[in-house]
This record gives structure tokens, sequence and C-alpha cells, in this order.
């Protein structure tokens, strides 16, 4: 069942058309993450849903209910939506306690029961309770934001980049933390990050937006593998792009011969090959099949490899077309090998080709 809607939403900023006419469907209890480069809209977006915006055109539907259309606009606080931001946004001078419970309408007692309870769902130890926000780490006091906004029991949970202030190792445990939260709460929730990794971690639903427009929807996996054009290809990770003729489910390139995910297609294209479909053998043990590369830059990470691979073949110029390859950290390759490569899988046209 669809939860939220959106369709043909709008909003400018003077010359500025933030969200430029979208279309979204959030199923219910799924996860959706928007992730575009700075300024492409997506914080307008957020508001848009949170009723902090109200729309210049388009219409927004939650749970079967209008909230802005042309002619309605229902008020932030009247949407039922939680919201955890960037930095927790907490009360510095109440209470873990008070805090979970600001705006609960029940009694102390009831309070601390509700609040009690989402410090377990959360993973924190209730006897946090009774500390000030400034005495909790950081991971610690987005797990309390997160807890406060499902004091509520919201029916959309909206993230705005709630892990960017986390260092690494945190970041990832939180995540992690409160997809599981959400997951067994079943609340539908949304979340904005500039973190490509993040994204395709946190959601069943990946939007990627650019420019107030959304240039792709699907699932994490065909974004991922099957960008619709380059920028979104390169915007999601490293992908080799090049130039090949296309026909019979086969692309001729500089590399070689490659098969092709799309067995329709025939004429000139662009292909994409993600860095982790090559595989890389030293020219000394393996056949030189005449597509070759060049090792350089290696750094040894422990478990791998970090190399820089730069194609040779015919078409490509020399020095051209290099991209970082993770290699296991056993080989032993050092600056300026040649190696031979191969390419596991499938290679996927481009549709801006
Ligand atoms: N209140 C405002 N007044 C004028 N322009 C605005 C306002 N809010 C946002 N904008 C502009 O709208 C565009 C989209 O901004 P938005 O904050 O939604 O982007 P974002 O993708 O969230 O960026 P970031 O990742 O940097 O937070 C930007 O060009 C921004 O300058």
């Amino acid at each position: 069942m669809t939860l939220l809607t959106l369709s043909s939403v709008a909003k400018s900023y003077g010359s500025v058309a933030a969200v430029a006419g979208v279309d979204l469907a959030a199923q219910s209890g799924s996860r959706t993450a928007i992730v575009g480069p700075s300024g492409c809209g997506k914080t307008t977006l957020l508001r848009l849903i949170a009723g902090f915006e109200v729309p210049d055109a388009g219409s927004i539907t939650l749970g079967g209910e209008i909230m802005s259309n042309a002619d309605a606009h229902v008020a932030a606080y009247r949407r039922n939506i939680g919201i955890v931001a960037q930095d927790g946004c907490l009360f510095p001078h109440l209470s873990v306690l008070d805090n979970i419970g600001f705006g609960m309408d029940a009694d102390r007692d009831a309070k601390q029961a509700r609040a009690a309870e989402l410090m377990e769902m959360v993973g924190l130890d209730g006897a946090m309770l009774a500390r000030k926000p400034d005495q909790l780490s950081g991971g610690q006091q987005q797990r309390v934001a997160l807890a406060r906004a499902l004091a509520r029991r919201p029916r959309l949970m909206l993230l705005d980049e709630p892990f960017s202030a986390l260092d690494m190792g945190l970041r990832t445990a939180t995540r992690k933390a409160v997809a599981d939260v959400l997951s067994a709460a079943g609340v539908t929730t949304i979340l904005v990050t500039h973190d490509q990794a993040e994204a395709l971690a946190f959601a069943d639903q990946l939007v990627v937006m650019r420019a107030g427009k959304f240039a792709q929807v699907g699932t994490p996996r065909d974004v991922y593998l099957k960008p619709v054009d380059r920028a979104t290809a390169t915007f999601l990770g490293e992908a080799v792009v090049l130039p090949a003729v296309v026909g019979d489910g086969i692309a001729d390139s500089p590399i070689g011969r490659l098969e092709v995910a799309d067995v329709t297609y025939r004429g000139r294209a662009q292909i994409m090959i993600r860095p982790e479909q090559f595989t890389v053998s030293r020219i000394e043990y393996a056949p030189d099949i005449g597509v070759s590369a060049v090792v350089s830059d290696v750094v040894f990470c422990g478990p791998s490899l970090d190399a820089r691979i730069t194609l040779a073949g015919d078409g490509i110029a020399e020095g051209e077309i290099s991209f970082r390859l993770d290699i296991p950290g056993r080989e032993l390759l050092a600056s300026g090998d040649r190696v031979s490569i191969g390419i596991s899988g499938r290679v996927h046209l481009l549709a801006d080709a």
C-alpha cells in the first residue's frame, strides 16, 4: 500500500527551481533514500513533505489524505510526521527523559514508561534518561533524537542527514541501528543524504536527484548497476565509460568484445563498467590477450591493494582511461607493472550514449 504520494510537486525561490516537478510513491513500511549533490533540492523536498513549505504546484498525499495541493495545506504539526535532523536538535537544557517526553500527551509515569521503552528500542541504557544531551556521545544523541521522533508514533519519518556529524565507524553502526529500529516499528522512512554509500545501504527505494529533478528512481541495485546516464553512473561510484559498437548482445570496445545486458540495441553506444567488474592478472602469468593495462599508485592496505589502473587498447589515447581498483592484498603488484584485464559479468549500455 502506498503511504506517501507526490505528484508534480514544484517549489521555487525566486528564479531558483529548488524542486522542479517531481513524482514519488513511498510504500508503507519502506525506506526511501534521496541522494544528490549539494543544492539539488533534497532539503526543500523534505520540508515540503513535512509541511514547513507550501508547494507552488502539485500535490502531496499521506495515507490517502491530501496534505498539500492548490486548495489545501495541512499544517506541519498536524501531519504526524517525525523528523530527525543532522545534529539531532535536542533541547540542551532538558533531560533525555524530558526531550523524549516533550509534547507527549501523558502524565509523568506514562511518559517515563514510554521513554524507557523507546530507549530500549534504540539500544540505549534507561539510566541515561536523567542525563542532559551534552553528557551523551554524538551517536547516542542521534538515537535519543530518533526515540523522541518515534514517541508520538509518526506515520512517516523524515531523516535529514542524521548521521553526517558522526565519525565513520559510529556512522555505519548508528545507521544500521536506526534502520533496524525503523523496520521493527514498521515506520515508512525518507532519508536525505549526500552520501551515496549510505543511501545505497539504507534504502529499498533510491532516488537520485539533480537540479531539482529526479534523474532516476529504483532499487539501489538497479540504480547502481543500470544507471540511466553517465552523470548518475559517476555520482554513485567510479565508472569506466567506453565507446563501443553494439549488436546481438555484444559490444566491440577498445578493450575487446564484451557481453552487454541489453540484447536488442544495435549501433554506437557508450558502455559502463564498474571497477569491481575488472579482474587483473600479471602479464607474466596470463596470456597477453591484447587487452592490457598499467598499474600505478599502489598502496598496500592489508586485505587489499588500492591501485590505479590505466587501460591501454586500440582507440584509447595513452593515459586516457584510468580508475581505482581494490585488488587482493596478497597479489604482488607494483607501480609500473603491465597487467592483463578481464571483465566479469555483463556491461551496461548508457542511455545518453
Ligand atoms: N529559503 C530559501 N531561499 C532562497 N533559496 C533557497 C532557500 N532554500 C533553498 N534555496 C535554494 O534552493 C536550492 C535547493 O536547496 P536545498 O537546500 O533544498 O538543497 P540540498 O540538496 O538540500 O543542499 P545541501 O545538500 O547542500 O543541503 C539551492 O539552490 C538553494 O540555494
